[in-house]
């Protein structure tokens, strides 16, 4: 590689060996180098590491040099994904294998901060190292890094992203959830218990490596819930909800697989605070995501679906009136592989980089 500052994907690799955790997807970054950024993608050959691709390679500023996978290191990126077949792009590798020696190491001399690191994996997302050990059910192997990571939804924590070195990339259920209910929280306009959710997703959203739940057989035609009050994504939920409300909150979490390949539904219902109505929960979401290109509260009651915001990295909110009086379902759906995972990733890495956070990411969804 030329012109990169990769060294750090040193550490990344004896980092990825030592902690032995399950792969995760991440993207590294160097310094911005002139026009040109150096972007290398840990596990491209996955379904976030191939939507990653797709939109870096659309990037005005970032350029992929290195891209690794496990079993199919080795190959070209053609052979793995053939509709990427004519794209200039490089052989996929072994973590182990990226040679770094024409890295110009004077570039970043003086700079322990230049390379930025997003993690698509939970690793880092838990704050309280002893929530990862109940509910990863395994020791948090790098609770340093753990310190210093800061949870990248992207619109609520925007001025830490900026000066983040390394950025735990949400969970694609607690985006959806999040979004909504993190400024009902901060403004009180709902309750801090009795929030239930109820969250559709694409089968994309389990990965791309073969296991006998995810067969044809399995999941076309029919749709079923799993993880059952257990979902790992309950902790990470609630952390973010407590944080925003400042007090402890508990919800009630059921994950549903669909048969579609890609999209994400959460449906929230909530208890409103006394005197609150839904007026006022939807007047409070629209103000707050007002100048926000990515999230947007819908008119009327249109419902949101997921087809509206496919392959593009936004999210659909709207709130509707319960029919059990105090209450009101809030409907928020996101592209599980964009918005979810590497859309909001890359989000976060033009912030990190300075760049303004919509590079490479205004597409509009693809419909129908
Ligand atoms: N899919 C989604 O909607 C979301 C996923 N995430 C998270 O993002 C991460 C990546 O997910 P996703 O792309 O879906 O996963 P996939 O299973 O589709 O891809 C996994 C990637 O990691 C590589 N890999 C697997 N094992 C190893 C290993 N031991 N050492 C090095 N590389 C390895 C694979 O290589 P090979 O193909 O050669 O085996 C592949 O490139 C996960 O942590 C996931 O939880 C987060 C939010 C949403
Ligand atoms: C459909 C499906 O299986 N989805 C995954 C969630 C995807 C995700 O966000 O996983 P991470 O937290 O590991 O990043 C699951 O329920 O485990």
């Amino acid at each position: 590689m030329d012109g990169g500052c990769f060294s750090r994907f040193q550490d990344e690799s004896k980092l990825l060996k030592a902690r032995k955790m399950p792969v995760r997807c991440s993207v590294v970054s160097a310094q911005k180098l002139d026009k040109s950024i150096k972007v290398g993608i840990l596990g491209a050959s996955g379904y976030t590491g191939v939507e990653l691709i797709r939109f870096l390679a659309n990037h005005p500023y970032f350029d992929i040099s290195l891209m690794t996978a496990d079993r199919k290191a080795g190959q070209s990126i053609g052979s793995v994904f053939p509709h990427l077949i004519a794209q200039d792009l490089p052989d996929l590798i072994a973590v182990k294998d990226a040679d770094f020696s024409s890295v110009e190491a004077e570039i970043i001399k003086g700079l322990p901060n230049s390379v930025k690191i997003v993690d698509l994996s939970a690793d880092f997302r838990l704050r309280d190292i002893n929530d990862y050990g109940e509910w990863y059910g395994q020791p948090h192997k790098a609770t340093e890094l753990q310190k210093e990571a800061v949870y990248g939804l992207t619109e609520i924590y925007r001025n830490k992203i900026q000066s983040a070195r390394l950025v735990a990339n949400p969970g694609c259920y607690p985006t959806t959830v999040c979004l909504p209910l993190i400024p009902l929280l901060k403004a009180n306009l709902i309750a801090l218990q009795n929030i239930v959710i109820v969250s559709n997703s694409g089968v994309s959203g389990a990965g791309r490596s073969a296991k006998e739940a995810n067969l044809y057989t399995e999941i076309s035609e029919g749709i079923f819930s799993y993880g059952i009050t257990r979902h790992r994504h309950v902790p990470e939920i609630e952390q973010e909800l407590s944080e925003a409300a400042n007090s402890r909150v508990t919800i009630s979490f059921t994950p549903t697989l669909m048969p579609m390949s890609r999209g994400m539904q959460s449906t929230i219902n909530v208890q409103m605070a006394p005197g609150a109505s839904v007026e006022d929960l939807k007047q409070h979401l629209t103000g707050f995501y007002e100048k926000e290109e990515f999230v947007t509260v819908l008119p009327n009651d249109s419902a949101p679906h997921t087809k509206y915001v496919q392959g593009s990295n936004r999210c659909h909110i709207n709130v509707f009136p319960d029919r059990i009086p105090g209450r009101a379902i809030i409907i928020s759906v996101i592209d599980n592989l964009v918005k979810g995972a590497s859309g909001q990733a890359l989000q976060n890495l033009n912030l990190m980089m300075g760049l303004p956070e919509n590079t490479g990411l205004s597409c509009m969804p693809l419909f129908p």
